[in-house]
């Protein structure tokens, strides 16, 4: 059968090529290079150059699809044609040796296409800007630019668009009702702008159908049925693009993780397919058998109607009309047994399916039982060493991720259970969900607590936030940052690891970790900073000025009775001398006016924050035991010496924060992450280049800061 190989680039895509080469309007950038210019145009509130530079990029998308499909369609077709090295098939070599045919084919013809388009054509595009393109986020932009143009239908054709990725997107839907009153809108003209091009010469065979014109009717269907097949064939080539596995798997698992990935994948592309104007029509593929038997009949093309029923009831063999159909067939004269084979490409299709869909199936049953089973152990083993290490469950993580940008069909399910992908991400849900303001409590004040302008309160942060700032914590917290590097600071019997904004923001640009984490750490941190501002009833902004998340662990070898402390009483913004005093002057953080400790957990044994009399801690005024959402929050001078003590056992983590009143010293680096943030959710992480975030990592997010456009941009309008 020829109906799945499609090996040459049809002509439309490379004269388009040569067009847009002609224009030079994307090909001497890449396309992730005209996404952030579109982007930044749009930002500009360059409204042409925002449609035209989407548009190129729409249009560029097309391209960079169809020909990455094309290579990989025809390298598949040349190695399947190739004679194998040796003719007898030992351990499966012919199967790798065809995919090393396939390498050596996609090399040369990715350079072929390069070549004509320029050496930027065909960089791989980033994850999350796939993820927008596929996402339809193109359109959720050019809306707005047509509108700031008066464009009117093309800004509701762009809309509509969007909207059928987005069916309860409600705030556009009630833009589209009001773009149909605009002037020069007409609501029968809007159109999806990405309808599958095998859909218009499907209805115009309906058309012909119904005219009783079944010569025209049979040809527009095979036409309409080829179209249909060759596209869902393209959208599963383009289901086989590189996949991050996340870990270092090894040669088995990598090949069958790859392979599950790519097949979730490819289950999707009927799905897309058979939607029409955001309607799911599951039996369009079917239906065009069902028109093609009574119209080869009616052209007293019996074998080909016999055919076109077998066809039908592949994909549905209890269809009663069918059946009947069949029947009547069957007792024509002319028909003989034989007439009842199903087409090639109907039984290829239909089994194909069956199959894969049973492998998914297997997939994911045997993937959830063995995640029971590996939890089991995992419990097993943490009872007996409390070290937490999260690399088996990545795997099967990763096994059954879902395909990047394919969020848009998240309410179709695939026969398989999604469950534990639900499990590990339900925390950035969780967070998502606004809190009720004000249901942070205060549990000590000044008069409990023994001294001026100290509280403690509780439920800034419930038991979920914990958890995920502690994991957040153990899987980025670097030895002694944010200390100068030194490793225990404080007491030797323990272990200090830290994370700073900057850090963490750093991380999300690079893509090395989720920014959810960083958005949680600023949103958290924030709310506290609020809380402290209005409970001392500061007249003037209280900026932070530091955050650190840090973690104390004990040490498995430190004495029992051990009795110093983790951190000796001091003050926050002065050298404590002697008994009186504190001196204001280099080393110390003077321009700290306020502290505030948010806890993380408490299954430590130790640990406790306390507020000293004196140096000696002799004397205490009164002791906090960490939680989770405990707050701590005092003023930075003499008045707040403080402490904490030994951590005995186990880890302790907190995030400090420290806040000024002086402008001058906020903390640039939140200001930072705030636009990294941002960028990052727009246009998605700085990709390629495989940085690592250095210890002294500050200059590098200068630098940053000063070369990405789009940043400064984000930092400009940063509240
Ligand atoms: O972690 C704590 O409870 C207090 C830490 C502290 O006082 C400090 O880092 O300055
Ligand atoms: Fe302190």
């Amino acid at each position: 059968t020829n109906y799945t190989l499609n090996n040459v680039i049809p002509s439309k895509e490379w004269s388009d090529l040569g067009e847009a080469k002609k224009e030079s309007k994307f090909l001497n950038r890449t396309l992730n290079e005209v996404y952030e210019d579109a982007v930044e145009a749009y930002l500009e509130e360059n409204w042409d150059r925002c449609i035209e530079d989407f548009n190129a990029v729409s249009h560029g998308y097309k391209v960079y699809k169809r020909v990455i499909v094309n290579c990989r369609q025809k390298c598949r077709a040349n190695a399947a044609g190739a004679t194998p090295i040796f003719p007898e098939n030992i351990e499966d070599l012919h199967f790798y040796e065809k995919k090393v045919r396939e390498t050596l084919c996609l090399l040369m013809c990715n350079q072929e296409y390069r070549e004509i388009a320029g050496p930027k054509a065909l960089k791989v595009l980033p994850r999350e800007i796939e993820q927008n393109l596929l996402n339809r986020k193109v359109y959720e932009y050019l809306h707005i630019c047509y509108h700031q143009r008066e464009r009117y239908q093309d800004a509701a054709n762009a809309l509509f668009t969007f909207l059928i990725a987005h069916p309860d997107h409600k705030a556009s839907v009630e833009t589209l009702k009001a773009y149909l009153t605009l002037p020069g809108v007409q609501a029968e003209n809007v159109v999806n702008l990405e309808t599958p091009a095998y859909i218009s010469i499907y209805f115009k065979g309906v058309s012909a159908y119904e005219n009783e014109d079944f010569a025209e009717a049979t040809g527009l269907f095979e036409t309409s049925l080829k179209t249909y097949l060759a596209a869902e064939e393209e959208c599963r080539s383009y289901c086989e693009g590189p996949f991050d596995q996340g870990w270092y798997p090894e040669f088995t698992s990598s090949i069958a993780n790859h392979f599950a990935y790519c097949l979730k994948c490819k289950r999707i592309c009927s799905r897309t397919l058979n939607s029409i104007n955001g309607d799911y029509r599951g039996d369009i593929l079917r239906s065009h058998y069902n028109y093609l038997q009574f119209s080869y009949y009616k052209l007293g093309n019996l074998k080909a109607a016999c055919a076109a029923v077998e066809s039908y009831l592949l994909f549905d063999p209890m269809d009663e009309t069918m059946l009947q159909n069949k029947e009547y067939y069957s007792g024509q004269p002319k028909v003989n047994g034989d007439y009842f084979t199903p087409r090639q490409e109907a039984l290829d299709y239909v089994k194909r399916q069956e199959y894969e869909m049973s492998l998914l199936n297997y997939i994911s049953n045997e993937f959830s039982n063995i995640e029971v089973k590996l939890k089991e152990m995992k419990k097993n083993r943490k009872a007996k060493n409390n070290k937490d290490k999260p690399a088996e469950k990545l795997h099967i993580k990763t096994a059954l991720h879902p395909p990047p940008g394919h969020s848009l069909f998240s309410h179709i399910k695939l026969a398989s259970n999604l469950s534990m992908m639900r499990d590990e991400y339900q925390w950035i849900h969780d967070t998502e969900q606004p809190r009720v303001k004000g249901d942070e409590y205060l549990i000590a004040n000044e008069a409990e607590l023994g001294g001026k302008n100290r509280y403690v309160a509780d439920g800034f942060l419930n038991s979920t936030e914990c958890e995920s700032l502690m994991k957040f914590a153990s899987l980025t917290a670097v030895e002694g940052d944010g200390y100068n590097e030194n490793k225990s600071p404080h007491s030797k019997y323990e272990r200090f690891e830290g994370i700073t904004v900057g850090r963490t923001a750093l991380m999300v640009y690079f893509g090395q970790i989720e920014p959810e984490w960083l958005e949680l750490l600023l949103k958290k941190t924030e709310q506290v900073r609020g809380h402290v501002e209005r409970y001392f009833g500061l007249d003037r902004h209280l900026y932070f000025t530091y955050t650190h998340l840090v973690c104390r662990t004990a040490l498995p070898d430190s004495p029992a009775n051990r009795d110093d402390l983790s951190h000796q009483v001091h003050a926050d913004n002065c050298l404590l001398k002697d008994e009186d005093t504190c001196l204001h002057e280099d080393p110390a953080y003077i321009w700290r006016h306020y502290s505030a400790i948010l806890y993380l957990n408490n299954d430590f044994q130790g640990g406790q924050f306390f507020f000293a009399k004196d140096r000696t801690a002799r004397e205490l005024d009164n002791i906090v035991s960490p939680r989770c959402g405990r707050m701590v929050a005092f003023s930075a001078g003499r008045e707040n010496l403080h402490g904490v003590r030994g951590v005995l056992r186990g880890r302790r983590c907190a995030l400090a924060l420290w806040f000024t009143q002086d402008e001058r010293y906020l903390e640039y680096e939140r200001e930072l992450a705030w636009a990294i943030l941002e960028r990052v959710r727009r246009i998605g992480p700085l990709r390629g280049e495989n940085i690592q975030v250095p210890m002294m990592y500050e200059d590098v997010l200068i630098e940053y800061a000063h070369s990405d456009k789009l940043l400064k941009h984000f930092l400009k309008s940063s509240p």
